[in-house]
C-alpha cells in the first residue's frame, strides 16, 4: 500500500508536470533559436559569438535545473524515463557550449554577470545541479560496498606509510620523570595562578564597597545621577529599536526568525521524502507489469503475429517470382532478416539515428509531446500507463516471433525453391566479415593478470592496502563561495579576474559530477579522462575530490606518491598495482583515481630527500593508462597539486589536459566563509561582531587558515560563555596572525604559469 500523502500533494502533482512542460517548451523554443543561429554566425567577432553561446548555456542551465526537479518529483514511471532521457540530452547540451567556450577564449573559467542582468537572473539560477538520481539509484549497492570497506578497516585497517613511521617512542626512565615532573609544576602552577586571581578580584570587590559607602553625596544630586544614567540608557534602547525596525521594514536586515526553517519548508521536505517512497512503489508495479503483459502479448498474440507474418513473406516470394521469374533470396540474420522487406526507412531516416547530442535532444520531443498531448485526467495517483507497455511490448514480442519465423521461412523457401526450380541451393560465398580485414591491425588484447579472481577479492585487497578508501561524506554545496560579479566588467577593461570558488564548484559540478554520474553523458559529451585541480595549500582541494565521490557515489583510489610507496615493488609489482586499481575502478564505475601532490610524479629532478619515496613511478604508465580508458569507462583521474611549478610542464600537460586554479578567497567569498564556519562552529553572529572587518584583514590567508582560527576561538568555554559575551571581530585576529598568509609572491607564480598554459595552449602545443 502506498503510504498517504498529505493533502498538498495533489497540487504538486500538477505543479511538476507543469515544471517539465515549461522546461520541455523552453527547450524546444531555444532549439529552434539555435538551429537559426547556427548558419550565420559572425565568424570574426568573438565578443558576440561569446555571448551568444554564454546565452544559450545560462538558457540551458535554467532547463537543466527545472527537468532535473521534475525528475526527482515526478513519480510516473514512463513519464520519467522520458525525463531522464531529455534530462541527460541538455546535460550534454550544456557541456558541450561550454567546451565551445573553452575553445573559444583558451581559459576555463566564464563570466556570465552581464547576460544575469540582461535575462534579470540570479547567480543561484545558473547553479548547476546535482541531479539527485546519482546516489539515490544506487543507493543499495553503495550501502552494501560501504558495508565491505568499514568492516575491512575496523578489522585491520589501511596499510599506510604513515603506520610504518608512527611508532611509539621509547623514554629512558629519567626522561619520563622529567615529563612527569613538568606537567604536575605547570598544574599547580595554573591552580595556583587561579587562586591569587580569585584572591586579588575579591580585594578589588571589598575595595569598591568600602569606597561606595565613603560616599558623601547628597540625595537630590545622587538622585540626577541616577536619572542620567539610566535616560541615556532607556533612550538608546529605544533609539536603537527604532533603528532596528526601519531598517526590518526597510528590507535591510532580515527578520529575527530568519536563521529558523520555515514550516512550510519542513512539510515540503516531507512531502518530497514520501513522494520517492511512492516513487519506488510505482516503479516496482510497472517493472512487473512490463514483465507479465509481455507474457500475455506472446501467449494471446503470438499465434497470430505469427501467421500473419509468414503470410506476409509467403506473398513477398510470390510477388517477387512473378516480377523476376524467380524466387528471391532470403536477407541474412545479420543485415535484419525479413525485417529488411518491410522496412520503409529512406536513406535520409538512417542517416537521421547518427546526430549530436544536440539533435538526439529533438528527437525526444516525439516521446515528450505523447504525454503532453495524453489526457490523464483519470490517472490521479500517477501510476504507469498499460496501452504504452503494450504498444512497446507488442513490437519486442514481434521482434522475437519474427526471428523464428525466418528461421522457418528460410526453410520453406529452400523447399520452394527445389520443389519449383529445382535449384539445389549453391552455397553463397560468404562475405569476407569485417572482423577478417581489421584482424591484422587489430592490437593484442590486453592480459587480465587477474583473470583468476573475483572482483569482490581484488576489492578487498585494495581496501586492505590502503588503495581504495572512504572519502569523507561532503557535498559539493559545502565549499562555500561567492559569484563573481566583475567579471565581464574586469575583462572589459582588459584586467584578467582572479576565478571566483563559486566559478570553481560550477566547474567542478560540470566536468566532474555529470559526466561521472550518468552513463549517458559521459558517453556523449566531449570525453575527459584526467582533471588537474591546482592551488595554493588549504583552499580546498581534497574537499573537491571528496564532494566529487560523494555526489556520484565514486569509489576513491588514492594513487598519491605517499601512498604507493613501498606498496607492490618492482616493475611487475607496479603493473599488477595499476592494473588491479584500474579493473575495479573500471568495474566498479564510477570511480575516482586521486593523484594528490602529482607534480612529484612529473619532477624534473627529484629532491634528495624524497629519492626514497619514488615519486616519478607513475610517471611511464600514467599515459598508458590515460589512453586505455575509453568513453564507456566512467572514470576520471583527478591529480591535485599546490606547486605545479615545479613538474616538467610538457608530459605534465599531455596527462592534464583540464586544468582548474582552486584561487584563494576573495573578499565576498571570505565574508561567507567566516559566516559559515562560525555557526557551524556554534558561533553565533550578532551585530557586535563586525565580519565585513574581519573579511577585510584577512585577505591572503585561505579557507583553512580561517577554519583554524575560527576552531582556536570558538573552544567549548568560549561558546558557553556567547550568551553572556557576544563574539567580536577582534578575537579572531590573533589568531589569524600567527599563520602566514599566502604571499604575493606565490600567487604570482600561480598566474604565471596559468598564463604559460593558457599560450601553449593557444599554439596546441599541450
Ligand atoms: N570553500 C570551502 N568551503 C568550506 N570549507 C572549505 C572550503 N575550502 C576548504 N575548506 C576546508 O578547508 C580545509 C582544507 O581543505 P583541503 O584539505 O581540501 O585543502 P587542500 O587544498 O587540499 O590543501 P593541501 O594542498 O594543503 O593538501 C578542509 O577542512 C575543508 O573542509
Amino acid at each position: 500500500m502506498a503510504p498517504a500523502l498529505p493533502p498538498i500533494k495533489t497540487n504538486w502533482t500538477i505543479a511538476y508536470g507543469k515544471v517539465w512542460a515549461l522546461a520541455q517548451g523552453a527547450l524546444e523554443d531555444l532549439l529552434q533559436e539555435e538551429s537559426a543561429n547556427q548558419v550565420p554566425r559572425p565568424q570574426k567577432d568573438q565578443v558576440l559569438i561569446f555571448q551568444t553561446l554564454a546565452t544559450f548555456y545560462v538558457k540551458y542551465v535554467q532547463i537543466l535545473r527545472s527537468l532535473e526537479v521534475a525528475y526527482d518529483q515526478i513519480v510516473h514511471p514512463q513519464k520519467r524515463r522520458v525525463i531522464r532521457q531529455v534530462l541527460d540530452g541538455v546535460m550534454g547540451r550544456v557541456l558541450e557550449l561550454k567546451n565551445e567556450m573553452v575553445e573559444l577564449e583558451f581559459s576555463e573559467f566564464h563570466y556570465y554577470d552581464d547576460v544575469l542582468q540582461d535575462l534579470k537572473l540570479t547567480p543561484e539560477d545558473i547553479e548547476i545541479p546535482v541531479p539527485k538520481y546519482f546516489v539515490s539509484e544506487k543507493i543499495k549497492v553503495l550501502k552494501e560496498r560501504e558495508k565491505i570497506l568499514a568492516k575491512i578497516l575496523t578489522q585491520n585497517g589501511p596499510r599506510t606509510p604513515e603506520t610504518k613511521i608512527t611508532m611509539t617512542k621509547i623514554m629512558s626512565l629519567e626522561e619520563a620523570i622529567r615529563v612527569i615532573q613538568v606537567s604536575e609544576r605547570a598544574r599547580q602552577g595554573r591552580l595556583r595562578a587561579k587562586f591569587m586571581k580569585e584572591i586579588r578580584q575579591e580585594e578589588e570587590k571589598e575595595r569598591k564597597a568600602n569606597v561606595r559607602w565613603e560616599s558623601s553625596l547628597d540625595r537630590d544630586e545622587a538622585a540626577t545621577r541616577i536619572q542620567k544614567v539610566w535616560l541615556g540608557y532607556s533612550q538608546r534602547k529605544k533609539t536603537k529599536k527604532e533603528r532596528l525596525d526601519e531598517f526590518l521594514f526597510l528590507g535591510m536586515v532580515p527578520p529575527a526568525h530568519h536563521q529558523e526553517v520555515s514550516v512550510t519548508i519542513l512539510h515540503a521536505q516531507e512531502i518530497e521524502k514520501a513522494r520517492s517512497v511512492v516513487q519506488e512503489e510505482h516503479e516496482a508495479q510497472y517493472q512487473q507489469a512490463v514483465v507479465s503483459i509481455k507474457d500475455t502479448i506472446r501467449e494471446v498474440e503470438g499465434p497470430d503475429i505469427k501467421e500473419s507474418l509468414q503470410e506476409q513473406i509467403r506473398q513477398w516470394f510470390i510477388e517477387c517470382r512473378n516480377a523476376t521469374g524467380k524466387f528471391p533470396d532470403y536477407p541474412d540474420e545479420d543485415d535484419g532478416g525479413s525485417a529488411v522487406i518491410f522496412a520503409e526507412k529512406t536513406p535520409e531516416q538512417v542517416s537521421d539515428t547518427q546526430v549530436t547530442p544536440f539533435h538526439a535532444t529533438f528527437c525526444l520531443f516525439s516521446l515528450s509531446e505523447v504525454w503532453h498531448v495524453r489526457d490523464e485526467s483519470a490517472n490521479f495517483i500517477q501510476r504507469f500507463d498499460a496501452e504504452l507497455v503494450k504498444e512497446e511490448k507488442r513490437r519486442e514480442v514481434e521482434e522475437e516471433i519474427r526471428v523464428q519465423v525466418d528461421e522457418l521461412m528460410r526453410q520453406e523457401l529452400k523447399n520452394l525453391k527445389l520443389a519449383v526450380d529445382r535449384d539445389k541451393g549453391k552455397k553463397k560465398k560468404k562475405k569476407k566479415g569485417k572482423k577478417g580485414k581489421k584482424g591484422g591491425k587489430k592490437k593484442k588484447k590486453e592480459k587480465d593478470l587477474t583473470a583468476d579472481r573475483t572482483i569482490e577479492s581484488l576489492f578487498e585487497e585494495l581496501i586492505r592496502e590502503g588503495l581504495l578508501v572512504r572519502p569523507p561524506a561532503v557535498r559539493l554545496s559545502d565549499f562555500i563561495g561567492e559569484f563573481s560579479y566583475l567579471g565581464t566588467t574586469l575583462r572589459q577593461a582588459d584586467v584578467e579576474p582572479m576565478p571566483s570558488l563559486s566559478d570553481v564548484r560550477q566547474l567542478m559540478a560540470l566536468h566532474g559530477v555529470l559526466p561521472l554520474g550518468s552513463q549517458a553523458v559521459h558517453e556523449k559529451a566531449p570525453l575527459l579522462k584526467t582533471l588537474l585541480l591546482t592551488g595554493p595549500s588549504g583552499v580546498g582541494k581534497k574537499m573537491l575530490v571528496h564532494a566529487l565521490c560523494t555526489e556520484t557515489g565514486a569509489n576513491l583510489f588514492n594513487l598519491s606518491p605517499a601512498n604507493i610507496s613501498g606498496k607492490y615493488p618492482g616493475k611487475s609489482g607496479l603493473q599488477m598495482m595499476l592494473h588491479m586499481v584500474f579493473k575495479v575502478a573500471r568495474q566498479l564505475q564510477p570511480s575516482v583515481v586521486w593523484i594528490g601532490e602529482t607534480e612529484k610524479t612529473f619532477y624534473k629532478k627529484v629532491p634528495k630527500a624524497e629519492k626514497e619515496m619514488e615519486p616519478k613511478r607513475l610517471k611511464k604508465d600514467l599515459p598508458k593508462i590515460v589512453k586505455s580508458l575509453k568513453a564507456e569507462d566512467r572514470v576520471l583521474i583527478v591529480g591535485t597539486t599546490r606547486r605545479p611549478f615545479d613538474a616538467d610542464l610538457k608530459p605534465f600537460c599531455k596527462v592534464y589536459k583540464k586544468i582548474i586554479l582552486v584561487p584563494r578567497p576573495d573578499y565576498s567569498s571570505r565574508l561567507v566563509l567566516w559566516r559559515h564556519i562560525i555557526l557551524r562552529h556554534g558561533g553565533l553572529i550578532t551585530d557586535l561582531l563586525d565580519l565585513s572587518s574581519v573579511s577585510k584583514v584577512s585577505d591572503g590567508y585561505t579557507q583553512t587558515h580561517i577554519l583554524q582560527a575560527v576552531q582556536a576561538v570558538l573552544t567549548e568555554r568560549r561558546i558557553q560563555l556567547l550568551g553572556r559575551k557576544p563574539l567580536s571581530a577582534i578575537e579572531f585576529i590573533g589568531p589569524l596572525a600567527r599563520q602566514d598568509p599566502i604571499f604575493k609572491e606565490e600567487e604570482e607564480a600561480f598566474k604565471g604559469a596559468k598564463l604559460r598554459l593558457r599560450e601553449r595552449r593557444r599554439k596546441k602545443d599541450c
